[in-house]
């Protein structure tokens, strides 16, 4: 490759610039849930009853009473049936001159309350999904049909056609030019530019876009700032990111995860076991009356409320709700999730692998020290370790640049006037340089370096050796420098671990979450961050390869593995990891092999998902108990009310000391109906997240929601019974 000098109006830290401000230790501080406002602006967190979202959930409820709806979900349509069931029986009464099962007002009231109950659980999922949709309402502004500049063959100025962007199908070429919108998902053929990706990302800086390398994938609704784009189009219409991820955020292609579907099951099968028992009862009754001769059988709309307090509603009301939230937290926090299924498996992952440098470091590794070897001039080594680095964009590349400059008052030169052909770094060779006439200068990894001067029958002087461990030890990275056959001495680069990353390593160590730090760096280096940042274990030296078979070996032990990436050659390992986050700046393969996509481009980001994960099935965890703990305490109000007619003597077991015994079943459907409604943000917001231990965690929410479940509807029944009997309604 020649060298190839930008004549772009791209602002570019150009070595020689004035050096990049220091590294701060935290970076600022960031809204932890922004969302966007239309012109893609981080604003404030939605609040949970946003009038904009209620309004139309309101609708969304009764649109959602439809029984192919509610078939999806037993529990409700269990409770769906038993509306229509005492609506029926209700207008039964009205019209009929007997003497009716329950008085017409009872009957109206249980039934009226059943009808909330479905009402309230539409209500919370229709809650949910509005969230989504405001967010995607926002994202479907970027997807403006604009007019896309087709070419013929891939230059700017081959013969060209306007054509509507909709019509572009994979493979078409297109020109983007400063100021217009890119028309499409693509990767970049020819040119570079500056792109505004604020609509779909809501980071006002522009990132550059350019062929080749890992910054080559452009999302149709950005725009191109400045410069101009060949682009080759990588979606047919509908099937862009962009359509990708407002379906996804909508919830229109939600599929039921692994784990709800088990859920659901148990739930089922609770409530036809509840279902068996309550029809049984009828006939029992009955028999029990005659055979007594006195007191009166159980009524249907008695044991129709029976079986709605029984079986499960409050989570079977939530479930979807859940479900839904949790994607839209990932949503807040700028990670689109491609499937509910892959949220659920972040709150299941047990491995976290991650990148040294950027992840853990600041990723903004600065050459500091120039160490010459014997016998060699600090100038002559800066001399050549500036040529090496001259076109060399990589931060590492730019600071060596920098102190050759200010410590050694070393001046830029013009590669091309030199006739100089730079050799880029790439993580397979672990090494770039130049040759530039007779010279042929390499800087890279101390093996890298040593098999290269080897080559050239040389090798690498035990004080070099003794050098770069040195530096590794310290947690720096040395690059040695060589030219020809002769090795010149070692590069310090710097790299400082984040601030606060030791303690959330601490956490996840404390839920149980292994974390591994994987580096191409040497694997003295690599123990000496690894010490520092805290993590369990390190990979050094990783190849792409080695990467994807480290993510085989955990899985083959029966582990959930997360890792995020972005370059192409991380696409098969993103493929492999059960949570794989690909960088949004990263390549359209990247994206395509993983199943989240980070808006921010943040590989810290990692954390946050498997917190938010975890909060999804805890929360479901949590509600899950509380609402069997609910179901047990209501059986104990509701059964001696409900047989008191067939068996006075279970009068007696009316510990809670309810007004009458319809008093007691009323209060019993209306408290049922109520803590879904009590229980929506809850759903919504998920359960406050701690750190602690799995186990200590369960250990909590038993005792929070499971004595709690078990408490509140005590209380909840009896005051609602007190308001009832004062309000002389029973
Ligand atoms: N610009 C460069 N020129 C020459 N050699 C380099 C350059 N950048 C890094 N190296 C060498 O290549 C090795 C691997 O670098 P690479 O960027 O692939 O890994 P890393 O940054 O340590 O890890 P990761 O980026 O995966 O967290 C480094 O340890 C260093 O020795
Ligand atoms: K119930
Ligand atoms: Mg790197």
């Amino acid at each position: 490759m020649t060298m190839h000098l930008h004549t772009t109006g791209i602002a570019r830290a150009k070595p020689g610039a004035p050096a990049p401000p220091p590294p701060e230790l935290s970076p600022p501080p960031r809204p932890r849930h922004p969302s966007r406002d239309v012109e893609g602006k981080k604003t404030a967190a939605r609040p949970l009853f946003d009038p904009a979202i209620v309004k139309p959930a309101i609708v969304a409820a009764f649109r959602k009473l439809d029984p192919r709806h509610q078939a999806r979900n037993p529990v409700m349509f269990v409770v769906l049936a038993g509306s229509a069931l005492t609506t029926a029986l209700f207008v039964h009464a009205l019209l009929s001159e007997r003497e009716g099962e329950e008085p017409a007002g009872f009957i109206l009231a249980v039934s009226l309350w059943l009808w909330f109950t479905v009402l309230f659980a539409n209500f919370a999922e229709a809650v949910a999904e509005g969230r989504g949709k405001a967010q995607a309402d926002t994202l479907r502004k970027a997807r403006r049909d604009v007019e896309a500049v087709k070419l013929a063959r891939p230059e700017r100025d081959a013969e060209r056609v306007a054509v509507p962007a909709s019509s572009l199908r994979r493979g078409d070429l297109v020109l983007v030019e400063a100021g217009a919108i890119i028309p499409g998902d693509g990767d970049v053929v020819v040119g570079v530019a500056s792109v505004d990706e604020s609509a779909v990302t809501g980071e006002s800086a522009p990132v550059v876009r350019e062929s080749g390398g890992d910054r080559s994938a452009v999302t149709g609704g950005t725009r191109v700032l400045s410069d101009w784009l060949v682009l080759r189009i990588s979606a047919n219409p509908g099937e862009a990111f962009l359509d990708r991820m407002i379906s996804m955020v909508e919830g229109a292609k939600r599929k039921k995860t692994p784990n709800e579907i088990a859920l659901d099951i148990l739930l089922a099968a609770l409530t036809i076991v509840f279902l068996l028992a309550t029809v049984t009862l009828l006939p029992y009754s009955v028999f029990s009356v005659r055979a007594a001769g006195q007191g009166t059988p159980i009524s249907i709309t008695v044991l129709t409320a029976l079986l709605v307090c029984l079986i499960p509603t409050t989570i079977g009301g939530l479930l979807s709700a859940i479900g839904i939230a949790g994607m839209d937290r990932m949503i807040q926090a700028n990670v689109i999730a491609m499937s509910g299924r892959a949220v659920e498996a972040a709150g299941d992952v047990d491995v976290l692998l991650l990148d040294k440098t950027g992840t853990i470091t600041l990723g903004n590794r600065q050459a500091t020290a120039l160490l010459p070897t014997d016998g060699v001039e600090a100038r002559a080594l800066a001399d050549a370790a500036q040529l090496a680095s001259l076109a060399d964009e990589t931060p590492e590349g730019r600071s060596v640049v920098v102190l050759a400059k200010e410590k050694y008052g070393l001046r830029e030169r013009d590669l091309s006037a030199l006739g100089a052909r730079f050799v880029p770094f790439s993580a397979q060779t672990r090494m770039s340089g130049v040759d530039s006439g007779a010279r042929e200068i390499r800087k890279g990894a101390f093996d890298a370096i040593e098999a290269y001067v080897k080559e050239k029958g040389g090798a690498v002087p035990s004080a070099v050796r003794a050098a770069t461990e040195a530096i590794a030890r310290k947690g720096g990275t040395p690059l040695v420098v060589a030219e020809g056959g002769e090795v010149l001495g070692v590069i310090h680069l710097k790299d400082i671990v984040k601030g606060g990353i030791k303690e959330r390593f601490g956490d996840l160590r404390r839920m149980g979450i292994k974390t591994v730090m994987i580096t191409g760096d040497n694997p003295l280096t690599a123990a000496a961050i690894a010490a520092e940042a805290g993590v369990d274990d390190f990979l050094a030296q990783a190849t792409p390869e080695a990467k994807l078979k480290m993510i085989r070996d955990y899985q083959a032990g029966g582990r959930l593995v997360a890792m995020t990436g972005d370059g192409t050659n991380d696409a098969p390992a993103l493929a492999q990891a059960d949570v794989a986050v690909a960088m949004n700046t990263g390549t359209q393969a990247a994206k395509e092999a993983g199943n989240m996509v980070d808006l921010d481009s943040n590989p810290t980001k990692l954390i946050e998902i498997v917190e938010i994960g975890k909060q999804l099935l805890m929360t479901r965890g949590a509600l899950t108990t509380f609402s069997l703990a609910n179901d047990v305490a209501k059986y104990f109000a509701i059964i001696p009310a409900a047989f008191v007619s067939t068996y006075p003597a279970l009068g007696r077991l009316n510990v809670m000391g309810l007004a009458t015994p319809r008093s007691a079943v009323l209060s019993a459907v209306i408290f049922n109906a109520l803590i879904i409604v009590a229980l929506i943000p809850l759903a919504l917001r998920g359960i406050r997240y701690r750190s602690v231990g799995a186990e200590r965690m369960l250990r909590r929410n038993l005792l929070v929601y499971g004595a709690g479940g078990l408490i509140v509807p005590f209380v909840g029944i009896k005051g609602i019974d007190l308001l009832l009997s004062a309000l002389g309604l029973v």
